[in-house]
């Protein structure tokens, strides 16, 4: 199925809108589908390992939507669109515990908000915006105070009876502070140290790790083990309330607060009350923004009107309320196929198998690779190449792998077998930690560091070549880049091949690249994700490498060209170099980036300054070098595109400003012929930089002015 899924193009994307889907072609293509959808809720409600995931669920449900709106006779009784949940139980709900009509943009939530205005024939009073926490309802009964029962929805009508578990809830009190009778609604679910625990506590127990805190929640909440990690629960709705606190959903929520319930009020995530649509939908990318800090999962945002007056007049339809919308976020669990195990060794010889994935978004980013933690966590995982894999991506940390779903195992996948010596260099592997290292530590790997370090991308350190570095490392007088600072004529001058003079030579160039500027320190650092262009973009957003240390991930996502997994890579990776940037910095090495029209490259500066390559409203140009540029490697090209005041790009889009073509080029200057982009001359844009660097405005506006169109083909 998953290939009919993809085959259609639906299953790859992260949400499907019913409004993209295309019904099935046949009758037995929807029950198979409808089917299928059936085994895979079930699997999901009870908790077990899912079939698919959620994207892929929804995907396959927009399709049965479809096809049941454009071919009403084929609509089976057991459709997933019929039912909520499965299965029932012993306990007859109150009243029915309903889905949530679901929306995946903002322009979704105007129509919903519209459409629900026209039903009360005025606007809505207010809205409450609140988490939609990724758990499982339940509804918990108590009498005069006291907790009488505890019912999951099953099908909506009927649920399970799991009192029992009460004592393993967090925030649902086995007596309220005041003795009332109310049946509260809300979501049963495991936090994120929960869940960590959780998983590490069924692997002990020889069992397979949940997908993610929900089905680990489902699966808690009806197992009776004596190794159970805590649930906690959220309220969201209550009956029963006298009418001074039930005539908003705020205030009801503030109530069931005083009585000693925990509430989505008082969660990390807050209870935001808004006055119109707009207000709404700030609210709603509020709380997105904050999804991975609240240390719970959120799958989306609960959007209600407030007043129970306005609920009351909206009603219901079979399966949800009409007062009430769910702003779904993208899946932030999915399963994907492993296609190898890599071995990496990091900065400090630490050893970490890395997953290589194909192509998966989760949580809205495309995500390639994700750790597998250490090898014992690997084998107790029993994670092999071909398998379908589970990545998640809890807010904004690395992907990681939290298990494979054995039952789609390949007959043919071998069990992993980890390194027996270090990928790297070949030298013994210390094991006596979880964290596998290799013996040599920092030794091992650091004259590929250094060697980049003094590179002229990087530091370019004049006279400092691969037989010095070997030899200086041999003898010990260095480890790391930051040793090269205290070298002196003495020492140098002791070693094989170098004189007085050369030594001195060597000790002079290498003092001066203290004074280069911050992105070239940055460059030679190494860090996996960036090269010089992103070091250079990095430095001159920042300013400071305090300012860089310091920066929150949220402010990486800013710099051009850094999105949500490489910033995780980038920080955690400036996080372990730190020790040698404050071992830098006590040396005297500049950690400052210069200002000045050659640093202007952020978006929000030098509006309207002198800068050829800035639109009228100051942002930068998107220019695309391609083919040599009289005068200048590659990388100084892109360079220069920057000095004028541009932002380089490495490729053609129809967001290009302009191409740079020279002599060389090849399928950069055809698609941007295609595209219909305006060319500049690679000679006129060598005299474009010469002019500017001169200071002459007039000569560079007029380069600039024979930047034509060409016609597209
Ligand atoms: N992966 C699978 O195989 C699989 C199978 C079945 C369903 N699913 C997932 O479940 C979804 C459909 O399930 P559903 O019908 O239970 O709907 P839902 O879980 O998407 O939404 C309704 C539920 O949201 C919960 N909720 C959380 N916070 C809330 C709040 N603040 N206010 C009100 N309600 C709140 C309630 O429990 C309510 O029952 C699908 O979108 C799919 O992603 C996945």
């Amino acid at each position: 199925m998953q290939d009919d899924l993809a085959a259609d193009g639906t299953a790859a994307a992260p949400i499907v809108d019913p409004a993209h889907a295309r019904p099935h072609a046949t009758a037995e293509e929807y029950r198979s589908a409808v089917a299928q959808a059936r085994r895979a809720a079930a699997a999901y409600y009870a908790g077990e390992q899912t079939l698919l995931d959620d994207a892929e669920y929804d995907a396959l449900y927009a399709r049965i939507v479809v096809s049941e709106r454009e071919h009403p006779q084929w609509r089976a009784d057991d459709s997933p669109t019929a039912v909520v949940g499965t299965p029932g139980g012993d306990i007859e709900h109150s009243t029915p515990m309903l889905s949530i009509g679901n929306v995946f943009d903002t322009e979704g939530l105007h129509d919903w908000a519209a459409k629900l205005d026209k039903a009360l024939g005025r606007p809505v009073t207010r809205y409450t915006v609140e988490p939609k926490i990724d758990g499982l309802a339940i509804a918990v009964r108590y009498v005069e105070g006291r907790l009488t029962l505890i019912a999951t929805r099953g099908d909506g009508y009927t649920g399970e009876d799991v009192t029992s578990q009460a004592r393993l809830i967090a925030g649902l009190p086995t007596r309220l502070s005041a003795p009332v009778t109310i049946e509260i609604r809300g979501e049963v679910y495991m936090t994120d140290a929960d869940f960590a625990m959780g998983c590490d506590l069924r692997l002990a127990h020889g069992e397979p790790v949940f997908a993610n805190p929900r089905s680990a929640a489902a699966g808690s909440l009806r197992a009776q083990r004596v190794y159970d990690v805590p649930l906690s629960f959220m309220a969201y709705a209550a009956t029963g309330l006298p009418d001074e606190h039930a005539h908003s959903h705020s205030t009801a929520i503030a109530h069931l607060a005083a009585l000693g319930v925990a509430t989505t009020a008082e969660s990390s995530a807050g209870l935001t009350v808004c006055a119109d649509i707009d207000e709404v939908t700030t609210a709603v990318a509020a709380l997105g923004a904050r999804r991975g800090d609240l240390g719970f999962g959120i799958d989306g945002v609960v959007i209600k009107a407030d007043l129970a007056a306005d609920q009351a007049q909206a009603g219901y339809s079979t399966r949800a309320p009409r007062w009430g919308i769910a702003h779904k976020f993208p899946a932030d669990t999915r399963t994907t196929t492993l296609l190898r195990i890599d071995v990496q060794v990091g900065r400090t010889g630490v050893i970490t198998p890395v997953a290589v994935l194909e192509p998966v978004q989760v949580g809205g980013v495309v995500v390639t690779s994700a750790t597998l933690h250490n090898f014992a966590d690997l084998q107790r995982r029993d994670v092999r190449a071909g398998d379908t894999v589970y990545v998640r991506r809890a807010g904004d940390v690395i992907p990681e792998i939290t298990g494979a779903v054995h039952d789609a195992r390949p007959a043919d996948a071998e069990p992993y077998t980890p390194p027996v010596t270090c990928p790297r260099c070949g030298g013994d592997i210390d094991r006596s930690n979880q964290r596998w290292r290799c013996a040599r530590g920092r030794a091992c790997g650091e004259k590929a560091t250094l060697l980049y370090f003094t590179s002229r991308d990087a530091m370019d350190i004049e006279g400092l070549g691969e037989k010095i570095l070997d030899a200086l490392l041999a003898a010990g007088h260095i480890t790391d880049a930051a040793d090269l600072y205290a070298l002196d004529v003495p020492t140098l001058a002791a070693m094989d091949r170098l004189g007085t003079v050369s030594a001195t030579n060597l000790v002079n160039s290498i003092a001066a690249t203290k004074a280069r500027p911050l992105s070239r320190v940055l460059t030679g650092l190494g860090i996996r994700m960036t090269g010089r262009t992103l070091s250079r973009r990095i430095a001159r957003h920042f300013g400071t490498m305090d300012a860089i240390l310091a920066a929150a991930l949220a402010e990486w996502e800013q710099v051009d060209g850094i999105g949500t997994e490489r910033a995780a890579v980038i920080s955690a990776e400036l996080a372990e170099v730190a020790p040698l940037i404050a071992k830098l910095a006590a040396h005297g090495v500049n950690m400052t980036e210069p200002t000045g029209p050659a640093a202007a490259t952020d978006d929000t500066a030098t509006a309207g300054s002198a800068l050829p390559l800035r639109r009228p409203d100051g942002t930068p140009m998107t220019v695309v070098v391609t083919g040599s540029v009289p005068g200048l490697t590659r990388n100084q090209g892109n360079e220069a595109v920057e000095e004028l005041g541009g932002k380089s790009s490495g490729s053609v889009s129809a967001r290009t400003d302009f191409v740079v073509v020279g002599d060389g080029a090849g399928s950069k200057a055809t698609k941007a012929a295609d595209l219909g982009l305006p060319i500049l001359d690679a000679d006129k844009f060598a005299q474009l930089l010469t002019a500017h660097r001169a200071g002459d405005h007039d000569t560079a506006t007029a380069i600039l002015a024979t930047v034509t169109p060409t016609p597209p083909r």
